[in-house]
């Protein structure tokens, strides 16, 4: 292996520490405790691992964890009533849904019943259309998460050129108008892409978020390029078992890059810690006080 290995395991523990320092600060001054909703609808068993996880460090962090978990028929009224509610609680600062929605669920509904100024996925329209035109917005977690990656290895990403494959609305798409914002040259390549991997190898940042297993091989990547792995999928280990693995295959992947996000322990912990993060920018705005520096785009 060739490349640096970017741990974001320990860039997240960095980042929930800051975190913390600016919630006691905000206690102490204000008497402000910043608050974070989680809403499970069914029982998943990854997502409920998940948000299990996600509790844990909201309360390391300092701030208030509120979790409601609603059986798989939970009517649609139901929980837009819910919803409503957390909306007009002063204790929440922070709503996220998780998803996947049963099918039943309209997903689009549901996510823009959020009010936008609580919307910590940074999912509802209104802020896809804030971020897309440049203003404040809050910014979706792992996209938020790859790009503190992307600066602190690189300190400026002007003119650089960057493929995102994947065009998802919760990562591919959001992660292109990040780095966009940041002055590169950007492209969005997906399944019907011709030539994908000569695409890829144009790439200095090569950010892969499809969720295909380890899908992105060495042959892609131009040698010296950064890749973030945004896919975090379980496969059958042989001889019994099972183990994560991303959209890259790190090992040959690894020979040709200059830095690689592992999976585990990359791209992962990021978006929990920027979800923590973007609870505690929610605060601040809804008390008109001055955000945390660092943790915005
Ligand atoms: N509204 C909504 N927002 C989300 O952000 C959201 C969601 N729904 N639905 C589910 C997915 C999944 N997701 C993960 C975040 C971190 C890890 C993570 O920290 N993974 C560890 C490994 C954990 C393990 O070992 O299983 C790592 O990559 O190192 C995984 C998965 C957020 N999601």
């Amino acid at each position: 292996m060739t490349a640096r290995k970017i741990d974001g395991k320990a860039f997240a523990a960095k980042v929930r520490a800051q975190v913390a320092t600016e919630v006691s600060q905000l206690k102490a001054a204000h008497g402000i405790t910043p608050g974070l909703a989680v809403v499970l609808v069914g029982e998943d068993p990854a997502s409920e691992v998940y948000v299990r996880n996600k509790g844990k460090q909201t309360i390391e962090c300092g701030m208030a964890s509120f979790e409601h978990k609603l059986a798989a028929d939970t009517s649609e009224s139901a929980l837009l009533d819910l919803i409503s509610n957390l909306n007009n609680d002063p204790q929440v600062h922070g709503i996220l849904v998780q998803l996947p929605l049963p099918g039943h669920l309209n997903e689009d509904l549901v996510i823009n019943a959020i009010a936008p100024e609580k919307d910590v996925d940074g999912f509802h329209i209104s802020n896809v259309g804030l971020l897309a035109t440049g203003q404040k917005a809050m910014v979706p977690c792992t996209p938020l998460g790859c790009l503190m990656m992307l600066r602190e290895e690189h300190g400026s990403l002007s003119g650089m050129n960057a493929v995102v494959v994947g065009r998802s609305n919760i990562v591919g798409k959001p992660m292109a108008q990040l780095l966009l914002r940041d002055s590169c040259t950007v492209t969005i390549a997906h399944s019907r892409t011709r030539d994908i991997e000569a695409l890829c190898r144009t790439a200095d940042i090569l950010v892969a978020a499809v969720g295909r297993p380890q899908m992105v091989t060495g042959d892609w990547v131009k040698p010296g390029a950064t890749v973030i792995d945004v896919g975090i999928n379980r496969i059958e280990k042989e001889g019994g078992g099972t183990r994560l693995v991303g959209d890259v295959d790190f090992d040959s992947a690894a020979e040709v890059a200059g830095a690689i996000t592992p999976v585990p322990g990359g791209v992962g912990p990021m978006t929990i810690a920027c979800l923590l993060a973007n609870t505690l920018t929610a605060c601040c705005r809804a008390n008109g006080l001055p955000e945390p520096e660092g943790l915005t785009a």
